[in-house]
């Protein structure tokens, strides 16, 4: 157990705490456990700016309804503000910042010459044909022109949103523009500048994580047995991977549950997200089990890979893995984890697991740059040694100063944006 302020020190939490809330009271905490000017700190806990554009669309049948979109721009002292866009009904303007500051974070954590954005429209993407979801993006980015460039603010995608939406985005923008600017958004297919690797890099990186977690704690993977929440572009790509690895993958759900094996799941044969959404459950496993009930199964690591909140004061002594890997962002609420903490559950933080989307997303915007496509092979070797470079530094600090992984990784990520607005001489 490390430095965190028990259970009852920590302010009690609400049921609804927001993404914002949430990376506010992490931010204060991390903050007890480094060296920085308090007024950093301060200026952290908040936006630079956050833009709300009405985004009017034209249905199918013609009748026109508007949606609200945002683009929360939490810090750029590192360089451009980078980070997704989301379509989900619960998408606000608050939840977009909350988010926006965990890819500061996450960016600083990966040494990437990046800030953190994140943005997103609040309706349900499912309730869209493919033209509807063409016309709103299109429309999206026209609202978004002032704010978004390759040098000021990258978008990219994030739940869903995915490479065919980055690319209406693209071509609307460079439209607006009037030349090919493919470096304004990232995640692209790879025929108009994206990354080979992109789609599978936050699940890649997830998995990596996992891996040296378990190894960290002496054990195999190939001895491990793996649930999954969630089995889109995080949660499938992780699954995959650690399975190809050996590990026992016995969980993965949508949505609408969990196929659940204890003799593990055949995961490359079970539909995406992207590939089928909300089909886990049409295959054939000898048990379906609830979502709730993924998280509370005795596995040796636990991936929730969906929504965030999802590991609360109320189920977190339920919890039996000894491991909790951050795929989603933010699926752990302040409370919970301190009584993980107290219960010794080693947890893997979303700002250093899932950084492989935000990483791979950096390599895409060096290729733009330069005009030039890097092989697979490449970008994963590129995003192995990033992986490893960032567990380093945050092992460093967990070892040093006996703090939980999350702590260690804001430890990281606060030096170094602390050390670039001290050198630049900005008041932050
Ligand atoms: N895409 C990216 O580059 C990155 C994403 N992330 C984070 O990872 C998480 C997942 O994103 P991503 O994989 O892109 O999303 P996708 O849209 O690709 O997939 C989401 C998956 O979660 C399932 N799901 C949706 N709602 C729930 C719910 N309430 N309970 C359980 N499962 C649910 C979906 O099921 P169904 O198929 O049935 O709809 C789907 O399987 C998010 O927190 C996102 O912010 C983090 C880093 C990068
Ligand atoms: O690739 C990116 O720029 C950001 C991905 C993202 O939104 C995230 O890591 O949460």
């Amino acid at each position: 157990m490390s430095t965190t302020p028990t259970q009852e020190e920590a302010e009690p939490e609400t049921e609804y705490d927001s993404a914002l809330v949430t990376a506010r009271r992490q931010l204060e905490r991390a903050a007890t456990h480094v060296d920085v000017d308090e007024g950093v700190i301060e200026r952290l806990k908040h936006p630079t700016k956050v833009q709300q554009v009405s985004v009017p669309l034209e249905r199918d049948d013609g009748e026109v309804e508007v949606f609200t979109g945002y683009r929360a721009q939490h810090d750029d002292v590192r360089g451009p503000y980078k980070g997704g866009l989301r379509y989900h009904p619960e998408v606000t303007a608050e939840e977009c910042t909350g988010l926006s500051m965990w890819m500061t974070w996450k960016c600083a954590v990966m040494d990437l010459p990046f800030g953190g954005g994140k943005g997103g429209i609040a309706i349900d993407p499912k309730s869209l044909s493919a033209d509807e979801t063409e016309r709103l993006t299109r429309r999206f980015a026209e609202e978004l022109r002032d704010v978004v460039g390759p040098t000021k603010d990258v978008p990219a995608p994030d739940m869903g949103t995915d490479a065919q939406t980055m690319a209406w985005f693209m071509d609307a923008y460079s439209m607006q523009q009037g030349e090919t600017i493919p470096g304004v958004v990232t995640g692209k297919p790879p025929v108009i500048g994206g990354s080979y690797g992109r789609e599978e890099a936050p699940g890649r990186s997830t998995a990596i994580a996992a891996r040296e977690a378990i190894q960290y704690e002496g054990n195999e993977v190939s001895e491990t047995t793996v649930a999954v929440q969630g089995f889109g572009s995080v949660g499938a790509n992780a699954a995959r991977l650690l399975e190809d690895w050996g590990a026992t993958v016995v969980a993965v759900s949508d949505v609408n549950g969990a196929l659940y094996d204890p003799d593990g799941l055949a995961t490359h044969e079970i539909p995406t997200h992207d590939e089928e959404a909300e089909a886990v459950l049409e295959q054939e496993a000898p048990q379906t089990i609830s979502n709730e009930d993924v998280l509370e199964l005795d596995v040796d690591v636990l991936i929730p890979a969906a929504v965030g909140n999802v590991i609360t004061a109320d189920n977190a002594d339920a919890i039996e893995a000894d491991i909790v890997v951050e795929g989603a962002n933010g699926p752990t609420t302040f409370a919970a984890d301190t009584i993980l903490d107290e219960r010794d559950v080693t947890v893997i933080p979303d700002i250093l697991a899932n950084a492989g989307g935000v990483t791979v997303s950096y390599f895409e915007w060096l290729q733009d740059i330069n005009r030039r496509q890097w092989t697979l092979e490449e970008v994963n070797e590129e995003l192995e040694e990033k992986m490893l470079s960032a567990w380093d530094d945050v092992r460093e600090e967990v070892e040093a100063k006996d703090l939980t992984w999350r702590d260690a990784a804001y430890v990281v990520a606060l030096s170094r944006i602390a050390e670039a607005k001290a050198t630049r001489g900005l008041w932050p």
